[in-house]
């Protein structure tokens, strides 16, 4: 790394943030991406990596909230990162971590959080991969027969600019009882989730939005694509209630001129394989890693979230990147103070990270090592702690 310096890459240069990504990635960003990537890069904190005046690295930040059981933590949200091959294995992706960690420290945001290219890559960071989502295909060649009562409401279709104001507060709701989501303002519905699309030049529609209005209420995002056994491609679901849900699913299903439905992220946990009552007609293609979650400030992140239930313990956090982070901890409920008492639990960054917001269990980590036990129960007794009533789920790609 001696001879590459970290500074701030200048607004002005954003097409050359894509340019790079492009190389890096080992693709040509169409139009229409073109334009979200470079509002993602000019609104972004954007470290670059130079040697002279050549950007050999690039990460950037993008200030965001992300839900946790019980609160909404200022979080950096990492992308963009890339290292020109001709510099690779040097150290920069790493300086340009760690810049950004100790940023998110001087900023105040508790959390960093990123979905990664290759996984193998951030748990040195102490990133751990903190949910999973399920992609499933549902065969609608048939009635879409369901076991849930759907709610009888009218549903209707609405433009995308009235998205951040219909759409958002039912996403609101659905963050507060589901951890992993991240909040969308307004700019963030208009070019992270809803970016313009035009028809003509892609070969599914521009995406479609359906509403049913109310408390309890909901809503689905989806494009359609009539060629070759017309398929629905839904990009996110929200409801209220499960009753809400099977109206929205219900009319996916019904669509004309369509013969499937096909979801790439659903929560783990997602109903619609219970409330179909025929099970065949929902295939799970995969269950993926998403968000890798990082504490940058873990007593903050530990004493805002939640705690379901389970007796106080002291955990020995190893983080040898945020030395801040290091140490004993009595941890509580809304508690997480330092303390000299033997720990029950030592558990290192990247475990309690994937921990943190309910989707990895302390018990499991225990079982493969990566979590010491001192007490008998420890890892038991943080597992109820951290119990959510459901599995975090991350369905904003950034
Ligand atoms: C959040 C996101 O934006 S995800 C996107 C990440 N970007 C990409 O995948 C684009 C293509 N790849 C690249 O641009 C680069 O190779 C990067 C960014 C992945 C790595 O950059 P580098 O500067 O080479 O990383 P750096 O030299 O700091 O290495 C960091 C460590 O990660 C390891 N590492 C890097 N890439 C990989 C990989 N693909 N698989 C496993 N380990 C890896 C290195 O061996 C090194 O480990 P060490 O510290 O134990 O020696």
């Amino acid at each position: 790394m001696t001879d590459v310096e970290l500074r701030e890459i200048p607004e002005a240069d954003a097409e050359r943030i894509v340019d790079m990504a492009d190389l890096v990635f080992h693709h040509r960003t169409d139009p229409e991406d073109r334009e979200r990537y470079l509002w993602v890069a000019r609104t972004a904190e954007r470290i670059g990596a130079y040697s002279d005046e050549t950007l050999v690295g690039q990460l950037a930040v993008l200030p965001m909230r992300l839900s946790a059981p019980g609160a909404l933590l200022d979080c950096s949200a990492i992308t963009f990162a890339g290292v020109l091959p001709t510099h690779r294995r040097r150290g920069v992706l790493t300086s340009m971590v760690d810049r950004a960690l100790a940023d998110a420290v001087t900023a105040g945001r508790p959390v960093a959080a990123l979905w990664a290219s290759q996984s193998a890559i951030y748990g040195r960071y102490g990133f751990g991969l903190a949910n999973r989502s399920m992609g499933v295909e549902v065969d609608t060649s048939r009635p879409l027969a369901l076991r849930t009562e759907a709610d009888p409401r009218p549903l209707r279709l609405i433009d995308r600019a009235a998205a951040p104001e219909v759409l958002g507060p039912i996403h609101a709701r659905a963050i507060a009882r589901r951890p992993g989501g991240i909040a969308r303002d307004p700019e963030w519905w208009e070019h992270g989730i809803l970016p313009v699309v035009d028809d003509e030049a892609e070969s599914f529609t521009a995406p479609r939005i359906v509403v049913m209005d109310g408390e309890p209420g909901g809503y689905a995002i989806y494009r359609t694509h009539s060629g070759d056994r017309g398929v629905v491609r839904l990009e996110d679901l929200v409801a209220d209630t499960p009753q809400v849900e099977a109206a929205l699913w219900r009319y996916l299903a019904s669509i004309d001129l369509t013969n499937r439905i096909k979801a790439e992220q659903i929560p783990e946990d997602d109903l619609l394989p219970h409330m179909v009552a025929d099970p065949d007609q929902v295939v799970v293609n995969s269950v993926s890693g998403a968000l890798w979650l990082r504490l940058v400030d873990a007593p903050a992140a530990l004493r805002a979230r939640d705690w379901a239930s389970g007796d106080p313990l002291v955990i020995d956090l190893r983080d040898a990147r945020l030395s801040a982070n290091q140490g004993r901890w009595r941890l509580a409920a809304g508690a997480c103070d330092p303390t000299a008492d033997a720990p029950d639990l030592t558990v290192d960054a990247a475990g309690l990270a994937a921990a943190y917001l309910g989707g990895t269990r302390l018990t499991t980590l225990a079982r493969l090592g990566l979590v010491t036990e001192h007490t008998p129960g420890a890892a038991a007794n943080l597992d109820r702690a951290f119990a959510v009533p459901l599995a975090p789920y991350t369905n904003d790609n950034f």
